[in-house]
């Protein structure tokens, strides 16, 4: 007998079992990817998503703190056709409702006909239909969640690497994966973590030598303070970003971000460079795309699948963005040289 509900959006409710209990909310997204749920569960950028698997066992290689991305679980609820007894506890032990024993497949086409969505889940032994229609009913569109980068930024600087011999970073933390921050430390970079609303006098007491935008959940709209430092700094100092943080830098730079119908996330993604023809595989996680680069910056990456815009550069004024995760965790490691890339930029 059914313990948990999942509510979509048009009040249609699918019955599945509580793996953990509690009711939540949120846009409901699909990810294709087959390993890496660990990293994906702690990746900032799904805050206020509910994250539903494709692949349909999660947890078989068990759960451990050295692949988290972060310390905490992002996503607010986690659906699955079947998850591990150890991903069920550790979410559990989080607070972040999940349930399984339901047609992920279902979920995935309807998302896939009508796009993301606002969702409701209510798990548990005493979980009603109610209860989740009730949660999809109060649930808000991810481009109003007007705070978001408040819920996953650092409250103030941190400092890795600091006698590092590289160049220095200012990383705007729009809800950074700990590995883009590794990358970088590998490559003996010394980085300078800021807020997501840092000011530009904040961002200057470290000199940078390259200011980079991290990833981060919602809408590329909701994170203006960002996008001011880059209209402060281009031309200055090189530019980088990832994921959020090239919609950022496309949107500060006359450019235009939308939301896709239901986005890019797994860990399979094909990609063009338009200059080499090369193309390599990807992982990826987001849901607004670059619309329109504006004048000062070329595509030159594309998606083989979409044409979506993957990379954005601009040689002269030093910025070099990407769509996808180069840090690839989890992922295909194609697309590492990204960092080689922007810290040589860095250090001309
Ligand atoms: N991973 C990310 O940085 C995601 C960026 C943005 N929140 C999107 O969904 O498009």
């Amino acid at each position: 007998m059914a313990d948990a509900y999942v509510a979509l959006e048009g009040d249609r409710v699918i019955e599945a079992r509580a793996r953990a209990p509690g009711t939540t909310r949120g846009e409901v997204v699909f990810t294709t990817a087959y390993t890496g749920y660990e990293e994906s569960l702690t990746d900032p950028s799904y805050e206020e998503q509910i994250l539903t698997f494709s692949y349909p066992l999660i947890g078989n290689y068990g759960v451990r703190e050295e692949r988290f991305e972060d310390d905490r679980v992002h996503p607010r609820g986690v659906v699955a056709r079947e998850l591990t007894d150890d991903v069920a506890e550790w979410l559990e032990s989080e607070g972040v409702p999940a349930v399984d024993h339901l047609d992920t497949r279902d979920i995935v086409t309807e998302i896939r006909d009508e796009g993301a969505m606002k969702c409701g889940i209510a798990a548990g032994p005493d979980a009603t239909k109610q209860d989740a229609l009730d949660e999809l009913h109060d649930c808000k569109h991810m481009s109003d969640h007007v705070d978001i980068g408040a819920q996953v930024s650092v409250d103030s600087v941190e400092t890795y690497n600091e006698d590092g011999d590289g160049a220095t970073v200012a990383l705007v933390d729009c809800g950074a994966k700990g590995s883009i921050m590794d990358s970088l430390v590998e490559r003996d970079a010394v980085v300078h973590v800021f807020p997501y609303d840092a000011s530009e006098g904040d961002v200057a007491a470290v000199d940078p030598d390259l200011l980079f935008i991290s990833n981060g959940p919602g809408d590329p709209e909701n994170f203006g303070q960002a996008g001011e430092l880059v209209e402060t700094y281009v031309g200055d100092v090189p530019l980088a970003g990832i994921c959020l943080g090239q919609q950022v830098v496309a949107n500060a730079l006359g450019g235009e971000t939308e939301k896709m119908e239901f986005g890019h996330r797994g860990v399979n993604q094909p990609v063009r460079d338009l200059r080499t023809n090369k193309v390599v595989m990807t992982t990826q996680n987001h849901g607004y795309t670059v619309a329109d680069p504006g004048d000062d910056l070329d595509v030159t990456q594309v998606n083989v699948n979409d044409d979506t815009p993957e990379g954005l550069e601009n040689d002269d004024l030093g910025i070099i963005t990407r769509q996808y995760h180069p840090e690839a965790n989890p992922g295909p490691h194609d697309s590492l040289g990204f960092f080689d890339d922007v810290l040589a930029m860095a250090e001309e």
